[in-house]
C-alpha cells in the first residue's frame, strides 16, 4: 500500500477513535453521531430470549465490533436489524428512519447492507453474475421496462461497470467469469463483500469476515474492511477473532446472553475481567500467531491435558517449548498433521451449519 494511503488510513482512524473520546465505556453509552439506534430490542425462540437489547448506538463513521460467546445472539441481533427475522418487540432506526418491519430488500436500498457467515454466493452463476444481482432498483425487473430494452440498457452498462471496479478493487477481476461455486472460502468472502458494496451502502455489516479465510487473504481481507471506513462508511462486525478485533476496531460491544454487556475501546474492553470471564478466557492477551505457535511446540496441548487431568503441577511454564523431536510423535514433512484442513472445513468448523438458513 502507498505511504499516502497509509497515513490517510491513519488520519480517518485517529478521526474515528476521537470521535469516542468523551462517550462512556458502559452499556448503552449514547454517541455523538449514530447512524444506528436499537431500543428494547428482544426475540424470544421458545423459552429462550437470545436477543435482548435495551440501548445501542453505531457511531457513523467507525468500525465496531460486535463480539461475544457463541450463542450470545449477535447473529440474530444481525438479522433482526437486517430485516432477516421479526423481533417480539423494539425498535431501531437508520439515519433516523425507523427500519422496523421493513424486509432486506428495502434495508439495503436504504444503504444498510449485511453479509453471512456462510456466505450467500450463488455458485451456479459467474462473479460477475453475483455482483450483478447485488444492485437493487435495476430497471428491466419489471415486465413492461423488461420489453422496452432502451430503458435498462444504459442502466445495464453502468451497473456491469461499477461492478468490474470492484471486482478490479477486490482482486477478482481475473476470475470475472468463473463460477462462485469454484472459488475459495476467503475468495467467496471477498467476493460477498464487493458485492454488498453494489448498492452503495453507508453502513456494512460484516458476520464473521474472517471465518473459514486462508491466512494468505487475511491481511487483504482487513484492509478491505479499513478501507470501507476510509471511504467514508460505517461498518458493524460480528468478529470471534480477536486480531481482527485489535487491528481495525474504533470500538466493540459486547453481547452476552442477549444483552450488551459492555462498550469500550478494544484495549479497554479485552482487559475487562467480566469479559474475560464471559469471553477471552486464559489467552486474551495473547495474539491468534503466538496462540498458533504455543499450539505447535505442544506447550498448549500438555498445558490443556494437565488442566484436563487436575494436574497443575504438570503443565509446562509459560517459556518457549522446544518442538517435539521427528522421531517422537510428529509425523516428518507431509504426515496428517501436516495437512491443512480445507478451507470449506474449518468454515465449517467455525461457524456450524445452521446458521444460514435462518
Ligand atoms: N432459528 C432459531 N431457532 C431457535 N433458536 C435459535 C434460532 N436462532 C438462534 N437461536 C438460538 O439463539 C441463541 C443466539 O444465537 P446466535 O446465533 O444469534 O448467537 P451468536 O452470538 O451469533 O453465536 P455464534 O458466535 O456462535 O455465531 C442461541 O442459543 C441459538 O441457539
Amino acid at each position: 500500500m502507498p505511504d499516502d494511503n497509509v497515513s490517510s488510513l491513519t488520519a480517518k482512524r485517529e478521526a474515528a477513535v476521537a470521535a469516542f473520546a468523551d462517550v462512556p465505556r458502559e452499556p448503552g453509552a449514547k454517541k455523538p453521531d449514530p447512524i444506528l439506534v436499537a431500543d428494547d430490542v428482544k426475540r424470544n425462540f421458545g423459552g429462550l430470549l437470545a436477543v435482548d437489547v435495551d440501548h445501542v448506538e453505531i457511531q457513523r463513521g467507525s468500525i465496531t465490533a460486535l463480539i461475544g460467546p457463541n450463542g450470545a445472539g449477535k447473529t440474530t441481533f444481525f438479522n433482526l436489524l437486517t430485516g432477516f427475522d421479526r423481533p417480539n418487540s423494539g425498535s431501531w432506526s437508520f439515519n433516523g428512519r425507523s427500519l422496523h418491519g421493513t424486509p432486506p430488500f428495502k434495508v439495503a436500498r436504504a444503504g444498510m447492507v449485511r453479509t453471512f457467515q456462510l456466505t450467500k454466493a450463488l455458485s451456479k452463476l459467474t462473479v460477475i453474475e453475483n455482483m450483478r444481482l447485488g444492485a437493487t432498483r435495476q430497471r428491466g425487473e419489471s415486465f413492461w421496462r423488461a420489453m422496452l430494452p432502451f430503458t435498462w440498457r444504459s442502466q445495464e452498462k453502468d451497473i456491469t461497470e461499477r461492478a468490474e471496479d470492484l471486482l478490479a478493487r477486490f482482486k477478482l477481476d481475473t476470475k470475472r467469469d468463473d463460477f462462485a461455486g469454484s472459488l475459495s472460502g476467503g475468495q467467496r468472502k471477498l467476493l460477498e463483500m464487493a458485492r454488498a458494496l453494489m448498492v452503495e451502502p453507508e453502513l456494512v455489516m460484516l458476520d464473521e469476515p474472517m471465518a473459514g479465510v486462508n491466512p494468505a487473504l487475511t491481511q487483504s481481507l482487513l484492509e478491505h474492511v479499513s478501507n470501507l471506513r476510509e471511504q467514508g462508511m460505517t461498518v458493524l462486525f460480528v468478529e470471534h477473532d480477536m486480531d481482527m478485533v485489535r487491528d481495525i476496531a474504533d470500538w466493540v460491544v459486547v453481547m452476552g446472553q442477549g444483552k450488551i454487556l459492555s462498550e469500550g475501546p478494544p484495549e479497554t474492553v479485552m482487559s475487562d475481567p467480566r469479559v474475560i470471564d464471559a469471553y477471552l478466557g486464559a489467552h486474551h492477551d495473547q495474539s491468534l500467531a503466538e496462540l498458533e505457535q504455543e499450539f505447535e511446540s505442544g506447550a498448549l496441548t500438555a498445558a490443556a491435558e494437565a488442566e484436563l487431568s487436575g494436574d497443575v503441577a504438570a503443565a509446562p511454564s509459560s517459556e518457549p517449548q522446544a518442538p517435539p523431536s521427528p522421531t517422537e510423535d510428529a509425523p516428518i514433512d507431509g504426515g496428517p498433521a501436516d495437512e491443512k484442513p480445507a478451507e470449506e472445513t474449518v468454515a465449517a468448523e467455525r461457524t456450524g451449519d445452521t446458521k444460514d438458513g435462518r
